[in-house]
């Protein structure tokens, strides 16, 4: 059977807590260690929103990095924006409400920035990929269902492409793991640069 193989025999270390940057790679066949980060996430100033995503997904990898110095270690970091803004996760039901009712009707981008890094090697390589979603017209009734399935409270934007909250989305552009947590093709394609991963 064909697969990915690991040249090298120690494991990528995933520094996120998210069970669906560990499903992405687990699903794509790339072995993981999971130590989550707990860098505290502050936006940087002055900085456009996929280098923010970068910045953040930076932070994460340097924090598990410092105890794993010889590990290769991926951060990784998703947000949305609509009209320049950032939206993180929903800090509660009203702020859910509100990010459904920006992103109704109209297209949104969500950036996922990630950073592959390797302490002792001195070796540091970022990337973002971007997305285009475009959200159906949702009535306050939908937007409503959608809250009390409990699935906005863990995710950028308050809505999960992967979930109920699929039948919010009228188009996507572009890569749809991206939404959910991780690009996976450009992740892999990294791996393989960097010799971690090959197909056989
Ligand atoms: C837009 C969107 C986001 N998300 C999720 C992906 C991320 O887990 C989350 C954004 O939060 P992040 O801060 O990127 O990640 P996290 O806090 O879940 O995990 P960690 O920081 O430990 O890596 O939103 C979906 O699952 N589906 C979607 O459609």
């Amino acid at each position: 059977m064909k697969e990915i193989q690991h040249i090298d025999t120690q494991r990528l270390v995933l520094a996120s807590q998210s069970p669906r940057r560990k499903d992405l790679l687990e699903e794509a066949g790339v072995l993981i260690d999971i130590i989550p980060s707990h860098a505290d996430e502050i936006l940087p100033e002055g900085v456009d929103p996929a280098g923010c995503a970068i910045a953040l997904g930076r932070l994460k990898a340097r924090d598990v990095a410092e105890s794993h110095p010889d590990r290769w270690v991926l951060g990784a970091d998703t947000i949305v924006v609509v009209d320049d803004m950032i939206l993180g996760k929903p800090a509660s039901g009203d702020d859910a409400n509100r990010m459904l009712r920006l992103l109704s009707g109209r297209a949104h981008q969500v950036c996922t920035g990630f950073c592959l890094l390797n302490a002792s090697l001195d070796r540091e390589i970022c990337d973002v990929v971007v997305t285009d979603v475009t959200f159906k017209a949702l009535s306050e009734a939908e937007i409503s269902w959608y809250i009390d399935t409990g699935e906005p409270f863990d995710k950028a934007g308050a809505y999960g492409i992967q979930g109920k909250g699929a039948s919010l989305v009228r188009e996507i552009k572009g890569s749809y793991t991206n939404v959910v947590g991780l690009p996976v093709c450009e992740v892999v394609e990294h791996l393989k640069a960097i010799d971690l991963v090959e197909f056989r």
